[in-house]
């Protein structure tokens, strides 16, 4: 059996390497010839799969180890009898621990005290969104749910939900909808002019979805105008072509990294390993856990004199700090296109070894209730 899977797949050996012969492909560049003689697919985000890449080959399941599917012609696969497994939540933590900390540096920014006593809007309320949520309301926050899909189904629950409208009253507005064009709620464009003129300088826009929930020419005259946002971008229109003058005058810019945790990208693999699995009839042998390694930094430890802010900042930053990703995307922008394309490629696939929250064990001696329970929140192993 031949597997054909992107490069940047980790474990691959590992979780596929006894179930057929594994040829490894650069998967920005995957064509029809590539996949000719391909029984199993494993892609990720970067590759589009659909008639004109997979019409005449033997591919019979499809995965993509990603949570996005806007790559995907499921519609074509389903009409084909393909197999498909995506990866749902298997990064969400670390999307959330990004936003998390992006947060935390906004609110260094703005000189707060308490970072809780900002708002948060929360567009798409699923995986990410949902997780995110929860985190923020366990530390405090005051947080707003958009989620028009949701609150169609859920009717019971529509309380809990509010309109875009009133997320763009919130001090951070965060996106974690998927990319879609059609149906009742398409979020293609979905901020845009209108919806961008709402925004005043004393409100954080942070987009770790797909970048074209953002109209990115209406995003960069916004921000050439008076009393602009601050806005993160993780996401971009035409990756990896995204456009210089858009990072030049967003706050943090960082490379479509937002998941790129390692047990996020391992867990990845995972699912789509044990899916392959149920569609091949083969038992499940590998689970992630077993291959993650020790994590470089296993230990913090705050006395009594460490403050609540002053210690989950640090440990949060500790296992991620979204101000290096976007120091070395800016180092990238300097070439010409064919540079910049290239650099934001390589930043993905060489991306150094990140951590989770739930990686780290942190001592807290001698601390509050509310300290320990912030702590607990982030995902962090408490030791007392
Ligand atoms: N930057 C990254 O590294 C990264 C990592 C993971 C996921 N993502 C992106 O984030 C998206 C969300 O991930 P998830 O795991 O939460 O997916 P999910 O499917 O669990 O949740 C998405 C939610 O968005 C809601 N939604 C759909 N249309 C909407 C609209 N018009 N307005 C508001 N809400 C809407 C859905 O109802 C759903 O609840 C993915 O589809 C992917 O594109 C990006
Ligand atoms: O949808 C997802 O899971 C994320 O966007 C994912 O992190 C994308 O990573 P890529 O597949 O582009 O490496």
């Amino acid at each position: 059996m031949l597997i054909v899977a992107d490069e940047n797949i980790p474990l691959l050996d590992s979780f596929f390497g006894d179930i057929g012969e594994i040829r490894r492909v650069n998967g920005r560049n995957l064509g029809p010839g590539d996949v000719r003689d391909a029984d199993i697919l494993l892609v990720r985000s970067v590759s589009r799969v659909n008639q004109s890449l997979l019409e005449g080959s033997h591919v019979r399941f499809v995965g993509t180890a990603t949570i996005g599917t806007d790559h995907i012609d499921l519609a074509y696969l389903r009409d084909k009898g393909i197999g498909f497994a995506a990866a749902p939540g298997s990064n969400a933590t670390s999307v959330a621990e990004y936003v998390l900390s992006v947060v935390s540096l906004y609110a260094e920014k703005c000189g707060l005290e308490d970072w809780t006593g900002l708002s948060v809007g929360v567009v798409g309320a699923g995986n990410v969104g949902g997780e995110l949520a929860r985190v923020l309301v366990r530390l405090g926050f005051k947080v707003k749910l958009c989620d028009p899909p949701r609150q169609d189904r859920e009717p019971e629950n529509a309380d809990d939900f509010v309109g875009l409208d009133d997320i763009l009253g919130c001090d951070v507005i965060t996106l974690h909808t998927p990319l879609t064009r059609s149906g009742a709620h398409p979020t293609e464009k979905m901020i845009a002019r209108e919806e961008l003129s709402r925004l005043g300088e004393h409100q954080l826009l942070i987009n770790s979805g797909r970048g074209e929930v953002i109209d990115g020419s209406a995003l960069l005259e916004r921000l050439q105008q008076p009393s602009a946002p601050t806005v993160v971008l993780d996401v971009w229109e035409n990756e990896p072509g995204i456009d210089p003058a858009l990072v030049e005058k967003v706050w943090l810019a960082t490379p479509h990294i937002a998941g790129y945790s390692l047990e996020g990208k391992m867990q990845g693999s995972e699912m789509i390993y044990k899916a392959l699995c149920l569609f091949l009839g083969l038992p499940v042998r590998k689970q992630a856990g077993q291959f993650l390694p020790q994590a470089a930094l296993s230990q913090l430890c705050f006395t009594s004199n460490a403050g609540q802010n002053e210690s989950v900042e640090v440990a949060l930053r500790a296992c991620y700090d979204p101000r290096r990703d976007d120091a070395r995307l800016r180092l990238t922008m300097r070439g010409d296109d064919a540079q910049r394309a290239e650099g934001f490629d390589r930043l993905r696939k060489e991306y150094p070894i990140r951590r989770e929250c739930s990686s780290l064990k942190v001592q807290l001696k001698g601390s509050s209730k509310a300290i320990q329970d912030s702590f607990k929140a982030l995902g962090f192993k408490l030791r007392m």
